[in-house]
């Protein structure tokens, strides 16, 4: 941290675009479509994010997230607090990392609100209180996005030679997090000290990200170079998470990124100067929490033998939320030393 403005002028990372209209479905035989699967294997081993266009959820269902979202922020602190997250919440709710980090001062500006599969009795969602369309859309774009990555996980199975429903009994139990992100207005000075988001990998199997056009998102280039991700309308930023990148041992990417000012305010603010709010959505795909990921054999070589140990995804995932809970911002680069021992086993 702290070297943001260092990144003046930084460069864009051009991520290739996928049209997930033609890996859809099982019954893509062009060439076009199977050009399409490599191009979608080549960029997640390569860069490990992409833009996804034609992804079957309505750009104004979009819009209509982001204004619940600046609508479920604006809410008095009294109601937030209230449905306030936390591990015996499962981690479902609302999420402010300035209070929960030891350290204020150095803790992503940003709050976030998340929601789990509403359909499992036994780790409820927290709703804010009469608001009935916010639950059933928030839903709506849950499955949404679970059916999505169902296509992604099912190309990539069928890229290194497994079937495409190989992953399937691993996810089913739709143990993903969909969060609402909230960074407020700020001046360009705060970010010497607290970023939007720190450096962090995402930790499950996909994340789908839905930015507005505030910018500021950039990814670690494989040669340390932070790039911008500049948001193209019609299309959400998808990118591999640690686990996914476990279970092809490596040959996928979970590439660091992180949110810092917009470039450019960067350019021509002055430090004092307001830098506006910024929302994003943020589907985060898990395997289920009782699923042990390890690397599978198909990507197990002479060349790339196996790179990790495994591990239970729900563990890993819990591990990975409650430090950021207790940090206030994500760790720069995972290891597995940092998982809890007093949770050792299945989660
Ligand atoms: O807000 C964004 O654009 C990215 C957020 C992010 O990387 C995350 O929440 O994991
Ligand atoms: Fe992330």
């Amino acid at each position: 941290m702290g070297d943001s403005t260092a990144t003046t002028g930084s460069q864009t990372a051009n991520l290739p675009i996928i049209d997930f209209s033609k890996i859809e479905g099982f019954n893509s035989e062009a060439t076009e479509n199977a050009a399409e699967k490599q191009k979608l294997f080549q960029a997640l081993r390569n860069v490990g994010f992409i833009y996804l266009k034609n992804y079957g959820i309505s750009d104004s269902k979009v819009q209509l997230l982001f204004d619940y979202a600046t609508r479920f922020f604006s809410q008095p602190l009294s109601e937030k607090e209230k449905i306030e997250s936390g591990e015996s919440k499962f981690f479902r709710g609302w999420f402010s990392p300035e209070r929960t980090s030891g350290d204020a001062r150095i803790a992503d500006q940003k709050e976030a609100f998340d929601i789990g599969d509403d359909g499992n009795p036994s780790r409820p969602n927290q709703w804010p209180a009469d608001w009935p369309e916010f639950r059933t859309d928030m839903n709506y774009f849950f499955e949404k996005c679970h059916d999505i990555h169902l296509v992604l996980l099912s190309t990539l199975a069928e890229t290194v030679g497994l079937s495409r429903d190989s992953f399937l009994p691993y996810v089913q139990d739709k143990d993903h997090f969909f969060r609402l992100l909230h960074y407020p207005q700020t001046t360009l000075e705060s970010f010497g000290s607290r970023l939007r988001a720190s450096p962090h990998t995402d930790y499950g199997t996909f994340t789908l990200l839905f930015n507005d056009n505030s910018g500021g998102l950039q990814i670690r280039g494989k040669d340390g170079q932070w790039l911008d991700v500049h948001p193209i309308p019609g299309c959400a930023i998808v990118n591999i998470g640690d686990l996914l990148s476990r279970w092809f041992n490596g040959i996928l990417q979970s590439t660091e990124h992180r949110v810092i000012e917009p470039s450019a305010s960067r350019a021509t603010l002055a430090l004092g100067e307001t830098i506006p709010s910024r929302y994003a959505l943020a589907w985060f795909g898990n395997p289920n929490r009782n699923a042990y990921i390890e690397p599978f054999s198909a990507c197990i070589t002479e060349d790339n033998p196996k790179r990790f140990d495994g591990v239970y995804a729900g563990k890993h995932v819990a591990d990975r939320i409650a430090k950021l809970h207790k940090d206030g911002k994500a760790p720069e680069v995972w290891k597995d030393s940092m998982y809890r021992k007093d949770l050792s086993g299945k989660a």
